[in-house]
C-alpha cells in the first residue's frame, strides 16, 4: 500500500517493468493492478472518452470546487445559505422539464446497494440502483469489477455461483431498472492519471459504464432511452450545469439523441435546498427528479454550520422527519419537482430486517411502514430501500395510497409549500445530547470506517445500515460537541463533552467493540487504524470536509508496488 496526501501524489510512472499493461491513449496512466478482466473495462477507447470528459470538463470542475470554497468561507463567518436573488427569475418562471420516459415513469420502490456481484443481482432481482457512492468503499478492485458486474448486468449475462451454499444466482425474466451513482466530484480516482494529475472519480465511474452500456442498456432496460444516473452531494446548479454538458457529450459521442440520458439528483446538502428550481433548470432536458438524500443532509446541515454554535444538533437518533426543517426541506422538494413534471423520490429508511427477533424485526418494518406512509401521504413519488426484506411492506404502502397511479406528479402539487422560507429551511433541530448518543456516534463510526478500510462500503450496524453518509454524521457531530464543548444535557449526568471525557469515551467503545466482534475479528481487522483516523478527525481544530478523502489515502494500492520510488 502506498500512502500520500491529497495534495501529494506521486508522479505517474512513465512504463511498466515486465508483465502485462493496460493499453492506454497518450497522457493517460494506469497504476492499478493489471487484471485481464479490468482489461476488458480499462480499453484504450473507454479510457480516450474519460480523458476527453476529463480534459474538457477539468477547469469547469475545479472552478466548481473552489466556489464551495468560498461558500464554505462565508458561512464560517458567519453567513447562511439562502436563495439567491439572481436566480429569481428562475424559481418564478413558468417552465417544465422533459418528460419522464415511460421506462422509469413508475418508480414506487427503489432499492440501493453496491456493486457487488451478487447484490447487483439480487437488486436487479428486485427494484434496483447500482452505487459506487456512498455503499461503496472506492478501491481499485471495488470500482473496476463493480463495471464488470454492471457491464454483464445490463448485457443480461451476469451470474453467480455461492459455492458454500451451492446456489447459482441469475437474473429473472423482468428486472428493474438500473440507476448508477457515480461518486461526488470531491473524490479523486488515484489510480488513472490523467496528464500528469489523478482523473476526477466521478468521471471515471461515469464515463466508463457510460462508454461500455449505452447502447445495450437502450436496448435492454432503457426501452430506447437511458441510461440512467444518480448524483449525489452536489451543492450549486454550477455543478448541475456541469453534468448537464458531460451528458451532452457523451450522447454526442454515442450519437443519440439530446435528452436521452436521466438523472435523478440528490438534493442532501443545505446549500443545494436553495437551489433546487434552479439545478432541474440546468438539467431540464436531462432531468428524471430529485431525492430526498437525508442522511447527508444531516451531515450537511452540521458541516455547514460548523462554526456557529447556535446551532448545534442534538443526538442523531433525534434528527428525523419529524424535525420542522426535515419537514419543510422533504415539503418544498416535492413542491419543486411536481410543479417541474418529474419525480419527487424519498429517502432511505436506515432499518433492516432483524432476522433473529420476530418482535424486534416487526418494530423495526412498523417504522419503516410508518416513514413511508408520511413520504407517500407527502407527495412523493416513490422511495428508496436498504433491503430486498423491505421491499414488500414498502411496496404495499405506496401501491395502496397512490390511486391506482405510477406516481403523483399531477396529483399532489403542494402548493402550500410554496410558503417554505429560508428560515424554515434552517431552523435547528430540537432535543436533547446524551453520553449514549457520544458513544454510539463513536463505536459506529470506528467501526465503519474499520470496515470501509477492508473493502466494504455499507454494513450492519446494531440494526441499522450504515454507509458513508451516516458515518459522517456520526464524525461531525462528534467533533461540533468536542468544539463547542457541549453539555450532555439529556442524561441528568450534566458532562460537559471535553477531550478527557471523549479519550475516555473512545478507549470504552473500543473494549466494547472488541468484546462484541471477538478477539479474532478484532485482531483481523483494521479497527485500530479505524479508531486513529477517526479520532483525529473529530478532535481536529478544523472540520475535515469529507471523512472518506483522508481514509481513500489507506487504500490507494499502486502496482508494481514500490511504484512510488521510482
Ligand atoms: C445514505 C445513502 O446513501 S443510502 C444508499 C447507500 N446504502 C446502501 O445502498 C445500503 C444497501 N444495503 C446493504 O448494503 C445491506 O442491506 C446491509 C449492509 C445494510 C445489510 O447487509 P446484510 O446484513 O449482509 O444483509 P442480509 O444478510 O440480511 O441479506 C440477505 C440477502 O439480501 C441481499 N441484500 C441485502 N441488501 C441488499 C441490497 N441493498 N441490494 C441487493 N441485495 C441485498 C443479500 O445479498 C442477501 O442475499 P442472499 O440471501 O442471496 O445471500
Ligand atoms: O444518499 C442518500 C442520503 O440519504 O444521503
Ligand atoms: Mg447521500
Amino acid at each position: 500500500m502506498m500512502e500520500f496526501g491529497t495534495n501529494g501524489y506521486a508522479a505517474p510512472a512513465a512504463g511498466r517493468k515486465g508483465g502485462a499493461a493496460y493499453d492506454v491513449p497518450e497522457g493517460v496512466d494506469i497504476r492499478g493492478r493489471y487484471d485481464a478482466e479490468f482489461a476488458k473495462i480499462l480499453t484504450r477507447d473507454a479510457l480516450q472518452f474519460v480523458a476527453d470528459l476529463q480534459r474538457e470538463f477539468r477547469n469547469h470542475i475545479k472552478y466548481a470546487m473552489e466556489s464551495r470554497k468560498e461558500a464554505k468561507m462565508r458561512y464560517n463567518n458567519g453567513g447562511s445559505p439562502g436563495f439567491d436573488p439572481a436566480t429569481r427569475y428562475v424559481r418564478e418562471g413558468e417552465w417544465v422539464c422533459a418528460p419522464v420516459p415511460p421506462a422509469v415513469a413508475n418508480r414506487m420502490v427503489e432499492i440501493t446497494g453496491p456493486t457487488e456481484r451478487k447484490m447487483v443481482i439480487n437488486a436487479l432481482n428486485s427494484g434496483a440502483k447500482a452505487d459506487f457512492e456512498d455503499a461503496l468503499s472506492p478501491s481499485w478492485e471495488n470500482l473496476i469489477r463493480g463495471h464488470v458486474n454492471l457491464k454483464e448486468a445490463v448485457d443480461g449475462t451476469i451470474s453467480f455461483h455461492d459455492k458454500a451454499r451451492n446456489r447459482v444466482y441469475k437474473l429473472n425474466d423482468q428486472t428493474a431498472k438500473l440507476f448508477v451513482r457515480p461518486r461526488g466530484w470531491h473524490l479523486p480516482e488515484a489510480h488513472i492519471f490523467i496528464d500528469g494529475e489523478p482523473a476526477t472519480g466521478c468521471l471515471v465511474d461515469f464515463g466508463l459504464y457510460f462508454y461500455h452500456n449505452f447502447a445495450a442498456f437502450r436496448r435492454n432496460q432503457g426501452a430506447g432511452s437511458g441510461p440512467f444516473f444518480y448524483l449525489p452531494k452536489m451543492e450549486h446548479s454550477r455543478e448541475a450545469k456541469i453534468w448537464n454538458s458531460i451528458f451532452e457529450r457523451a450522447e454526442k459521442m454515442a450519437g443519440i439523441e439530446n435528452g436521452s440520458i436521466r438523472a435523478t439528483v440528490l438534493i442532501e446538502t443545505l446549500p443545494a435546498v436553495f437551489q433546487m428550481d434552479e439545478i432541474l433548470y440546468e438539467l431540464r432536458d436531462h432531468s428524471v427528479g430529485l431525492n430526498c438524500g437525508r442522511w447527508d443532509y444531516i451531515f450537511s446541515y452540521v458541516k455547514t454550520f460548523q462554526a456557529h454554535p447556535d446551532r448545534l444538533i442534538p443526538d442523531r437518533v433525534l434528527v428525523g422527519m419529524n424535525q420542522h426543517f426535515m419537514r419543510s426541506y422533504s415539503d418544498l422538494l416535492i413542491r419543486t419537482c411536481h410543479r417541474r413534471g418529474v419525480h419527487a423520490m424519498g429517502g432511505m429508511a436506515a432499518q433492516i430486517p432483524i432476522r433473529d427477533d420476530p418482535v424486534a424485526n416487526e418494530a423495526a418494518l412498523e417504522l419503516v411502514r410508518k416513514d413511508k406512509l408520511r413520504e407517500v401521504r407527502a407527495g412523493h413519488d416513490g422511495t428508496w430501500a436498504a433491503h430486498p426484506g423491505l421491499i414488500p411492506a414498502i411496496m404495499e404502502v405506496f401501491t395502496n395510497n397512490m390511486r391506482n397511479s405510477p406516481h403523483q406528479i399531477h396529483s399532489m402539487k403542494r402548493d402550500d409549500a410554496a410558503n417554505v422560507t429560508e428560515e424554515d429551511l434552517l431552523q435547528k433541530p430540537v432535543g436533547v445530547r446524551t453520553m449514549e448518543g457520544l458513544r454510539l456516534n463513536t463505536r459506529v463510526g470506528i467501526q465503519y470506517l474499520a470496515a470501509w478500510l477492508t473493502g466494504t462500503g455499507s454494513v450492519p450496524l446494531y440494526h441499522l445500515m450504515e454507509d458513508a453518509a451516516t458515518a459522517e454524521i456520526s464524525r461531525v457531530q462528534n467533533w461540533q460537541w468536542l468544539k463547542y464543548g457541549v453539555e450532555l444535557d439529556g442524561d441528568g449526568l450534566g458532562l460537559k463533552v471535553n477531550l478527557d471525557l471523549f479519550g475516555r469515551v473512545v478507549e470504552e467503545e473500543m473494549a466494547r467493540i472488541q468484546r462484541e466482534v471477538g478477539q479474532e475479528r478484532f485482531k483481523k481487522g483494521m479497527y485500530k487504524e479505524a479508531c486513529k483516523i477517526f479520532t483525529r478527525q473529530c478532535t481536529a481544530p478544523m472540520l475535515d470536509d469529507f471523512l472518506t478523502l483522508d481514509a481513500y489515502n489507506r487504500i490507494v494500492i499502486h502496482h508494481p508496488k514500490g511504484l512510488s520510488k521510482l
